[in-house]
């Protein structure tokens, strides 16, 4: 059984007092998030995803379906119930949340508090869980003292703090720096091996699902359109809002203004030729032309690596005879995705 399972999931917000329509925020999700997975969740501002993962912490309440969380149903379960099924849920935030009254120390305390640990017990886990996260020696610090990266780190230190099975992480690294994202998501990563704790993780930053995610979904008004491993997702997106994201990071067709320029400066046929690991490889491509005498430039496009895995689209000009332009084509189709350029 998956660790959190929805089904037929709707969210439904009312029209405000003031007026206006009732807005569908989630629209029939079903989804399974398996134990030990660091699960991404992408989509455009407003497509959904933050109302989601409230919905798996029973932040907000669904309008139908079920949702399952740890072998717990929490859809209709009452609010005493829900604390004890939210203890084993954390969630970080993009602003991250922190307490701007209390230290380091005090923040990663609260949940413990509320769970009535006793002070010995707490002292130790906190010890246990700054150590983890690198920050011991600004215990007493206030987040007012910290960077963005150390707050997050207090963030994270205080989600754990329960022991949770889960944690939900939304848009935990879109305030961050290049550089401090990477060390947030090495951090998420050990939070993922060495503890085992299953991640699901909103974003709209493909980058951090390409580092970090195991497998991805992709949501647009209220709906999943699109979901699997990160590799397939990113090597074959199938949905146009799926390729405009992948394309945020991955070069595939060219769009028609750098067609045009580069037309100006390559007189032959350009094919956009797709290597994925199951397919041909690029020496059998490449040999098919020079066999049929085919002069070809590499002119868009390059290679990417996902989880050790490769896969690139490349955007070649093909001069020669077009006969054997033609039968070149037809056999490298049957090594490589192949596709002519209008
Ligand atoms: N409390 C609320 N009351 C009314 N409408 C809401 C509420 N929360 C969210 N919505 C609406 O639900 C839809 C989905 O919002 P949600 O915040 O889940 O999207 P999102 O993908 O997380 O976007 P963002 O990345 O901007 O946070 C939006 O149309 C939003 O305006």
């Amino acid at each position: 059984m998956a660790l959190v399972e929805l089904r037929g999931v709707r969210k439904v917000f009312p029209p405000s007092k003031r007026g206006g329509e009732s807005v569908v925020a989630i629209d029939g999700v079903d989804l399974d998030i398996e134990k030990g997975e660091i699960f991404g969740i992408v989509g455009y501002s407003g497509a959904g995803k933050s109302t989601l993962v409230r919905l798996v912490n029973a932040l907000e309440v669904a309008t139908e379906g079920t949702i399952v969380v740890g072998g717990t149903t929490i859809t209709g379960l009452p609010e005493k119930d829900l604390r004890r099924a939210r203890l084993d849920i954390g969630m970080i935030f993009q602003q991250f949340n922190l307490f701007s009254s209390r230290t380091v120390y005090h923040n990663v305390a609260y949940p413990l508090q509320v769970a009535g640990v006793p002070k010995a017990e707490r002292h130790a886990r906190i010890a246990e869980l700054l150590s983890f996260v690198g920050l011991v020696d600004k215990a007493g610090h206030y987040p007012d003292q910290l960077s963005g990266g150390q707050k997050q780190r207090v963030g994270i230190a205080r989600a754990l703090a329960t022991s949770p099975s889960l944690l939900l992480a939304d848009e935990s690294t879109s305030a961050l720096d290049p550089e401090t994202t990477q060390e947030v998501l090495a951090l998420l990563r050990r939070v993922n091996e060495e503890l085992g704790i299953t991640i699901v993780l909103i974003t709209h930053e493909m980058e951090v699902i390409r580092t970090i995610a195991h497998r991805v979904a992709v949501m647009e008004a209220g709906r999943i359109i699109e979901q699997g491993p990160v590799y397939e997702v990113f090597s074959a997106p199938q949905h146009p809002a799926t390729r405009r994201f992948v394309s945020t990071l991955v070069d595939g067709t060219p769009d028609e203004r750098t067609l045009a320029a580069l037309r100006e400066r390559h007189a032959g046929r350009f094919v956009t030729v797709a290597f994925r690991e199951t397919g041909g490889g690029q020496s059998a491509v490449f040999s098919e032309f020079v066999r049929r005498g085919i002069a070809f430039e590499l002119v868009y496009g390059g290679i990417e690596e996902i989880q050790g895995r490769t896969f690139g689209n490349l955007t070649l000009s093909l001069e020669g005879d077009p006969a054997e332009v033609d039968a070149a084509i037809a056999a490298v189709a049957a090594h490589a995705d192949v596709q002519e350029v209008q």
